[in-house]
């Protein structure tokens, strides 16, 4: 028997699918199983800047350059610095000292100086200044992260997240015995 003539193009179809719901699926942070895993042998995962790679005998055709090396687009940064500072507000505490409050103001006025993207640094500058940083407990600080980075993202033409799943999609550092945590005032602090 003849292969089928459909299979080209069901395959296409599948990648693309996969492709559309690993993307959704990782913006608001649901773990994404692919329609079918069947054609994709390699477990690469998908994103705009890589191509869809079905065999081993393609990898050879993948561009030179090592991504893990050598400098990064604006866009691989901001990916890196959302994550740190979700992950930052997610680690913080629900009562935070008043230290740790300055430290959060003082951290975004200095992103908004030297982030390494002058454009970048110049629009979060102007975004502080009609929502200065809100750090008075985990919650304050996670929600205000969340819309700040909305008002990115609408800049951007992009997607805006609901921000009550921003616990769904960020959390604390997986670290053995919770030893990274943040730790918030005592009776002590005051
Ligand atoms: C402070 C700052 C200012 C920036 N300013 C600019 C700029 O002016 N111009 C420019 O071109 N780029 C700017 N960027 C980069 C831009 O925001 C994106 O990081 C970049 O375009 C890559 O976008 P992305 O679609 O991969 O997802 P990102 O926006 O990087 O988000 C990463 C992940 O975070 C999650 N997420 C998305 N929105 C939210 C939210 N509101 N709350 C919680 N989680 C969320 C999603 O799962 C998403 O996949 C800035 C980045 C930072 C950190």
């Amino acid at each position: 028997m003849g292969e089928n003539p459909w299979q080209p193009l069901l395959q296409t179809f599948e990648k693309l699918s996969n492709c559309v719901q690993t993307h959704l699926s990782n913006f608001i942070g649901i773990k994404n199983t692919p329609l079918s895993s069947s054609t994709i042998q390699n477990p690469i995962s998908f994103d705009s800047s890589s191509p869809i790679v079905t065999n081993n005998s393609n990898l050879q055709k993948l561009p030179l350059k090592d991504k893990s090396t050598g400098p990064v687009t604006k866009e691989e940064l901001g990916r890196a610095t959302w994550t740190f500072l979700h992950t930052l507000a997610a680690q913080y505490p629900e009562k935070p000292t008043r230290q740790q409050k300055k430290d959060v103001k003082e951290l975004m006025a200095i992103l908004s100086r030297i982030y390494p993207c002058r454009d970048c640094a110049d629009h979060f500058k102007e975004i502080l200044r009609s929502n200065p940083a809100q750090a008075g407990s985990q919650e304050e600080f996670s929600q205000w992260l969340c819309h700040v980075h909305n008002t990115v993202n609408r800049s951007l033409g992009k997607l805006v997240f609901p921000c009550e799943r921003v616990d769904a999609r960020w959390g604390k550092l997986d670290c053995e015995q919770r030893s990274c945590d943040l730790h918030g005032t005592s009776s002590m602090d005051f």
